[in-house]
Formats: structure tokens, sequence, C-alpha cells
């Protein structure tokens, strides 16, 4: 049974199972977490101090506003809460993967 995956155009879809299963194990092996009760990932981050934190922060700021694509973020002296989702399609697309790359990245600057 081919299954059609009919596409609007220009509009971000959610990860299919297949994307899911290809994409998601790397961000898990590096402690991201699928969200009970989302379609969503989190993750935790712990820095020295709150500069630290901050100056990751604003690495992350400045490249989700070059991507249009945003984390909900919660922040604590040195702690950083992240979670991704994509509020246009109500999941996780492939924006998130990008971006949980990236935040993986810089946060070991
Ligand atoms: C108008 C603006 O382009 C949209 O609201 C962007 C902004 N940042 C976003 N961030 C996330 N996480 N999901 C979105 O759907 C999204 N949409």
């Amino acid at each position: 049974m081919v299954s059609v995956v009919t596409t609007q155009a220009g509009k971000i879809q959610v990860l299919t199972l297949d994307e899911r299963e290809q994409l998601l194990p790397m961000l898990r092996s590096t402690q991201w977490a699928e969200v009970v009760g989302r379609d969503a990932l989190y993750k935790e981050f712990i820095f020295k101090d709150f500069n630290q934190a901050f100056g990751f922060m604003t690495r992350v700021a400045l490249q989700a506003e070059k991507m249009d694509h945003h984390p909900e973020w919660f922040n604590v002296y040195n702690k950083v809460h992240i979670t991704l989702s994509t509020h246009e399609c109500g999941g996780l697309s492939k924006r998130d993967i990008t971006l949980a790359t990236f935040i993986d990245q810089v946060s070991v600057l």
C-alpha cells in the first residue's frame, strides 16, 4: 500500500514517521527528549554561570531570528530549558531539527 502524502505548497509540514525514524535518533543521542503529550523536543542545558548561559541564549536568539523559528525557553542562573516545536503546523518540523542541531553546536562553544 503506497501512502500518498499531499504537501501544501510552501506550508511547513510536520515530520513524517520515516523522517522521525531518520532524524530523531541523532538528537536523542545528545539528550533531546520527546515531550509527553505534545509533539515537541525538550532539553536542559547547564552552564558554568549565568554569563555563559546568557551568551548561549544570545547565539541561539540570533539564529532563531535568522531562521524565523524560535524556541520556547526558560532560564534561571546557569540553566536553560529549551522546548522546540513548530506552531504553524502544531508539531515537529524540519525547522526544529535544524534549530536543535544548531543549538547543540553552540552549546559547547
Ligand atoms: C510570523 C512569523 O514568521 C511566524 O510566527 C514564525 C515565528 N517563529 C516561529 N517559531 C516556531 N517555533 N514556530 C513557528 O511556527 C514560528 N513561526
